[in-house]
């Protein structure tokens, strides 16, 4: 048997750091940088005011000892600065100038008086007459955004592989960027296979059920990024099973993909498409040590027109998911150019015993309760209890060497969304 470590190292190796493409900024959240964002210009590109307010020579405001004057001091208001004004003039000494947040300083001044330290102004800013009284005195350079002083120009802002959030976009967006480089999201095909599996919204006759992997999988790779492409159900049918796999591994066309994930087929029945469809092919089958998802398979299959990794799941919707977190996202999402590839790891006492079969690693469905910090196990490790899965946001890693753990014992947990 494998251990869950060779075959993901298995699974990691057949995918490669995808391409970057050029994004608009809206388009572009969640994704990873694939070069170094250099700024273009300063941020702020020009001094500017942080409040409404008046901007003054602060040391007219001193005495020659460099002591503040007697306040209140009235002076007059030699023009009005709104922001986005692009004519600004040198400040006339001796005068204020009405100024917004926002607004370029003007030459000549290095301190603004908020509004609510003046009387507000008398007249019109800038008409004979005007003039506004200050009650009290900035420190210079108060209320003043220096040029650069938040970025230089010339500077890495965002080095390659920052995954781009909100911040990320402002401040791309605040340099006058609106294109990025960002890792192309894999392409995903999403094949299901088994003769007994119903479309939801069909009626159901005896012996089948309702096909659920596929959503749930490709609901998974959207949550990472990544983009799912849903094939039609195919039945346990080898020769229309390998014409899907065929059609998704054609070089240069729409339906080819980075990657084709299937689940089914792969355990000891007398039915196994897709084990019958790639034995041989480039696909390896194996055991590995874990529960749930014990039969795995991985390999790169050759097709007359192009080579295409697949990695192949065991059928059991709990074993599928399973897989998918143990397997399936970590490679994906370093493909996809992020660093982090593990969901948030804890160590938390089990609120109640659980029981975990020799030799493997197990998986358990978990609810974490942050009041108390401890982890129970939510429902039983059988591979069908899909809606407990449903109901868990945790999952306990046991490792191979544990067969049965007591309330109180630490365990890993992972932190599912
Ligand atoms: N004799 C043995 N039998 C089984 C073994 C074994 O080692 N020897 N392994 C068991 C384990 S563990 C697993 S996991 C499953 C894996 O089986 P397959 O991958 O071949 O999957 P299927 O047989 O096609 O289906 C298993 C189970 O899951 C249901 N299923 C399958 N696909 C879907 C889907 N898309 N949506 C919802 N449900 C699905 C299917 O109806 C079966 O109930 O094999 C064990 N058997
Ligand atoms: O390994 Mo299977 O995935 O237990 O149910």
């Amino acid at each position: 048997m494998r251990t869950v470590e060779e075959h993901a190292g298995v699974v990691t190796g057949l995918l490669h750091r995808l391409p970057a493409q050029l994004l608009p900024l809206a388009e572009a959240r969640g994704r990873v940088l694939a070069e170094d964002l250099v700024a273009g210009l300063d941020l702020p590109p020009f001094p500017n005011s942080a409040m409404d307010g008046y901007a003054v020579r602060v040391s007219e405001l001193e005495d020659r000892a460099g002591d503040p004057i007697a306040l209140p001091v009235s002076l007059p208001v030699s023009q009005d600065i709104p922001a986005g004004r692009t004519d600004t003039a040198p400040l006339v000494p001796g005068t204020a100038a009405r100024i917004m947040t926002g607004a370029p300083i003007p030459d000549g001044a290095d301190g603004i008086v908020p509004v609510e330290h003046t009387d507000g102004g008398v007249g019109d800013p800038g008409a004979a007459g005007a003039t506004v009284t200050i009650h009290d005195l900035p420190v210079p350079g108060r209320h003043v955004r220096t040029r650069g002083e938040d970025v230089a120009v010339g500077t890495v802002v965002l080095p390659a592989g920052t995954e781009l959030g909100p911040p990320q976009l402002g401040v791309a967006a605040a340099l006058g960027v609106a294109e990025l480089p960002v890792v192309r999201p894999a392409r995903v095909l999403v094949l299901s296979t088994g003769t007994e599996l119903v479309v939801p919204g069909q009626p159901l006759g005896p012996g089948q059920i309702y096909e659920s992997n596929s959503v749930m999988l490709a609901a998974a790779l959207s949550a990472i990024g990544a983009e799912p492409v849903l094939a039609h159900l195919v039945a346990d049918d080898v020769t229309a099973f390998r014409a899907e796999l065929d059609r998704a591994a054609a070089v240069g066309t729409p339906e080819q993909v980075d990657l084709i994930v299937t689940s089914g087929g792969v355990s000891a029945g007398a039915y196994e498409v897709v084990k019958d469809a790639l034995t041989g092919q480039g696909v390896e089958f194996a055991k590995v040590a874990m529960q749930p998802g014990m039969p795995q398979g991985a390999g790169v299959l050759a097709t007359a027109v192009g080579d295409i990794p697949v990695v192949t799941l065991p059928g059991n919707p709990v074993s599928s998911y399973v897989s998918f977190e143990v397997f399936l996202r970590p490679a994906l999402l370093a493909a996809m150019g992020h660093a982090g590839t593990t969901r948030p790891l804890l160590w938390l006492p089990l609120s109640a015993p659980l029981d975990s079969p020799p030799g493997k690693r197990q998986f358990r469905r978990a609810l974490v309760d942050a009041a108390t910090g401890t982890v129970a196990p939510w429902g039983g490790p059988g591979s069908h209890l899909l809606a407990w899965l449903a109901g868990s946001d945790a999952m306990i890693v046991v490792p191979e060497d544990a067969t049965s753990l007591e309330a109180g014992a630490p365990v890993e947990v992972w932190l599912l969304d």
